[in-house]
């Protein structure tokens, strides 16, 4: 465990960063510092291995303040990751990942071998690991550094916006490969971000930092989107956090409909009335697009199905949850959406204001439970 007790950061030029941070880090789980630019996420971080040295309070990480601890064993148990990966240019790949091993006395051939296997971990091909850091894109680098973090196998993992400098597509693969590796490793993870959609997306706990370097709540992702604990909060997540809520919320609830369907080589046959929609699917009974009045016109006219149907919303894959749900019956040209079974075969139509009304029937159960326990335990026990 990880307990910042009173701590403050200022430095010499009077810039407080850190205010009286109380903080208490659970042990194997992905807690996440968010915040806007210079709200003391970094300089909270790296108080943790010691790097910066706070002005007041104690930092203990298993029991023992890290004050009192020698900083290179305190380090030791502790992988860094940093934004430009941090990579040795002269070394390859491989050497990067095999370096602290090797420092702390581990055979280079041996380290090498371990490092190999790490690499795979992350995700990375081992045709990748002669290469030097100059010939990988960013997204293998952050990969590398990620790797060389966890070579050493330290129990502790801090992260300062390690995905922040790649594109959008190749952050969403960073971050399955972390939730994937996490769900494997279960180490304790501090990971920087000042993107409250890659703090929702990772997080178990998410603490979120605001200006003078306060902290302002510390909370599940789902109870920060939903009950924000300042103004501060509220305004940071944004305008769309009930929107963003709903990912924490289960849809299996959601009533599934028949749906009109044809496959493709009958869809001249479909009869349709001037408002209705039939989704055209394929011959495994996947969805290709939906098909109105002037579609069917078009494929009886001997325009292809692609030129005939619009092209369906996001899909709602079963055990998804409300917002993918909803999602899909919004996005949908026919305004049904699409749930699908894994194998992607159609598994029935979404209506909207159904969706709207399970998150209202999850609300009131959740309304009544918590009037319960408050005149259970009684207004003035809380
Ligand atoms: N060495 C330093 N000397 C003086 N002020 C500093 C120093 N390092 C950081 N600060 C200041 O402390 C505050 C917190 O900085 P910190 O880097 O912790 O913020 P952050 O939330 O991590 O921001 P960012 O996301 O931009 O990295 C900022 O006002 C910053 O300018």
């Amino acid at each position: 465990m990880i307990r910042f007790d009173g701590v403050t950061k200022q430095f010499p030029d009077g810039t407080t960063a850190v205010d009286r941070l109380d903080l208490e880090i659970v042990e194997g789980a992905f807690t996440v510092f968010v915040g806007p630019s210079g709200c003391g996420k970094t300089t909270s971080m790296r108080m943790i291995n010691r790097m910066i040295a706070p002005s007041s309070g104690r930092i203990e990480v298993d029991g023992r303040d890290v004050a009192s601890v020698d900083a290179v064993a305190l380090r030791r148990g502790i992988g860094y990751v940093i934004q430009s990966a941090g990579l040795l240019p002269h070394r390859t790949v491989v050497d990067n990942v095999a370096t602290v091993p090797v420092l702390t006395g581990t055979s280079r051939r041996q380290a090498r071998r371990e490092a190999m296997a790490v690499l795979e971990r992350v995700g990375l091909d081992a045709s990748l690991a002669t290469r030097y850091p100059a010939q990988l894109s960013g997204g293998q680098q952050q990969r590398v550094g990620v790797a060389r973090a966890l070579a050493a196998d330290p129990p502790i993992l801090l992260m300062d916006e390690p995905f922040s400098a790649v594109d959008p597509v190749v952050r969403e693969d960073l971050q399955n490969e972390m939730l994937r590796l996490q769900a494997d490793l279960e180490k304790t993870i501090v990971f920087v971000t000042h993107d409250i959609d890659e703090a929702v997306r990772l997080g178990d706990r998410i603490a979120v930092f605001g200006t003078g370097g306060v902290l302002q709540q510390y909370d599940t992702p789902d109870r920060v989107l939903s009950s924000p604990a300042t103004d501060f909060v509220a305004s940071f997540v944004g305008r769309d956090r009930g929107y963003r809520g709903l990912s924490f919320r289960d849809g299996s609830s959601v009533p599934l409909h028949p749906l009109s369907t044809t496959r493709a080589e009958a869809a001249t046959e479909v009869r349709l009335e001037p408002s209705e929609w039939v989704l055209v699917v394929d011959e495994a009974d996947r969805p290709r697009g939906w098909m109105d009045v002037t579609g069917l016109e078009g494929v009886r006219a001997g325009h292809s199905i692609d030129e005939s149907t619009a092209a369906g919303g996001s899909l709602f894959p079963e055990g998804g949850d409300l917002r993918q749900a909803l999602d899909a019956a919004i996005s949908s040209p026919s305004g049904i959406g699409v749930a699908v079974r894994r194998d992607g075969s159609v598994l029935g139509g979404i209506d909207a204001t159904e969706v709207l009304a399970v998150l209202a029937a999850q609300r009131g159960t959740e309304a009544s439970e918590r009037s319960r326990a408050f005149t259970e335990s009684g207004p003035a026990a809380g």
